[in-house]
């Protein structure tokens, strides 16, 4: 568990992929949340979960700079957000809030993940359009590259905006609860994706209300109340009081030797004379 601000000196030996000091974040007069302090380490693939608005997105937002913090400092490889490379970040947003009817193919939602600078010229090139190419073959979507994207399943869109976040090599790759609105086949599919992705070094940061699909899939977790409440392994984190801290009440732990189930609610007990 490391909720600790790191030293100046230290974050300059060994800058951690991302690093918040005491930033308190909000909108206006509503403050989401207080003199945070997180570190999440370079090559981490790391799950942050906590209850509805208890600001999650607004960390995640704060860390890719589109919401400036009310005061502290957030660095991402030792660096203000100002100074870093263009593209170093990948973001894939909630799916649900997207306008879909926009009229653009699968092809040219990926193309934009190219155009978040300034650029003379409106077209891609041709090494961009073999990026495209390269990652729609890995990711499986290949096929309906010149699909309209409000044609394509939930899991297809999800992966052209994953490519879309990709194409500029990031270092960090932000997702905002990539394994909502698809099927559970659909959300093993991306959490393995992603896992490939990580361990190319590529540090993965992402929210999820899925419990049981962090405790399957991601090595590191963060248990967030308009604060830190808590980060390690799944195995250490989801323990009844950490999860009760987190979500008050209502959490049931079913462990099996090394498997454990999440369940939320209260737990309903058959019994044999039950039909
Ligand atoms: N643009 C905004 N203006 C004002 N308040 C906002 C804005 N965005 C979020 N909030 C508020 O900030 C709080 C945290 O919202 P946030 O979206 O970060 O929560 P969350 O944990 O991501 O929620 P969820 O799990 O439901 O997506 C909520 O009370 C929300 O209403």
């Amino acid at each position: 568990m490391s909720t600790r601000a790191i030293s100046s000196t230290e974050s300059h030996v060994h800058p951690a992929a991302v690093s918040l000091i005491d930033v308190t974040a909000g909108y206006g007069p509503h403050i989401v949340f207080k003199r945070l302090s997180l570190k999440i380490d370079k090559g981490q693939f790391a799950g942050i979960v906590g209850p509805t608005a208890c600001g999650k997105t607004t960390l995640l937002k704060t860390i890719l700079g589109t919401q400036s913090p009310l005061s502290g400092t957030v660095l991402l490889d030792g660096q203000a957000l100002n100074d870093i490379p263009r593209g170093i970040i990948g973001y894939v947003p909630q799916l649900g809030s997207v306008d879909w009817r926009f009229p653009v193919t699968v092809e040219e939602v990926i193309l934009m993940g190219f155009y978040t600078g300034k650029r003379i010229w409106p077209w891609p090139s041709v090494e961009e359009r073999e990026r495209v190419h390269d990652l729609a073959h890995r990711l499986g979507i290949y096929r309906c590259l010149r699909q309209q994207i409000s044609n394509t399943s939930g899991g297809q869109r999800q992966r052209a905006f994953l490519a879309r976040a990709l194409v500029n090599n990031p270092a960090l790759l932000v997702l905002d609860e990539p394994t909502t609105g698809v099927d559970i086949k659909a959300q093993h599919e991306v959490l393995h994706l992603l896992g490939d992705i990580n361990s190319e070094g590529i540090t993965i940061l992402l929210t999820t209300h899925d419990l049981n699909a962090v405790a399957s899939h991601l090595p590191w977790v963060i248990c967030f109340r308009n604060g830190l409440i808590a980060q390690g392994r799944p195995r250490d984190i989801f323990t009844n009081d950490i999860l009760t801290r987190t979500y008050g009440g209502d959490i049931t732990i079913v462990r099996h030797e090394d498997y454990f189930l999440i369940a939320t609610g209260t737990p309903i007990h058959f019994s044999d004379s039950d039909p």
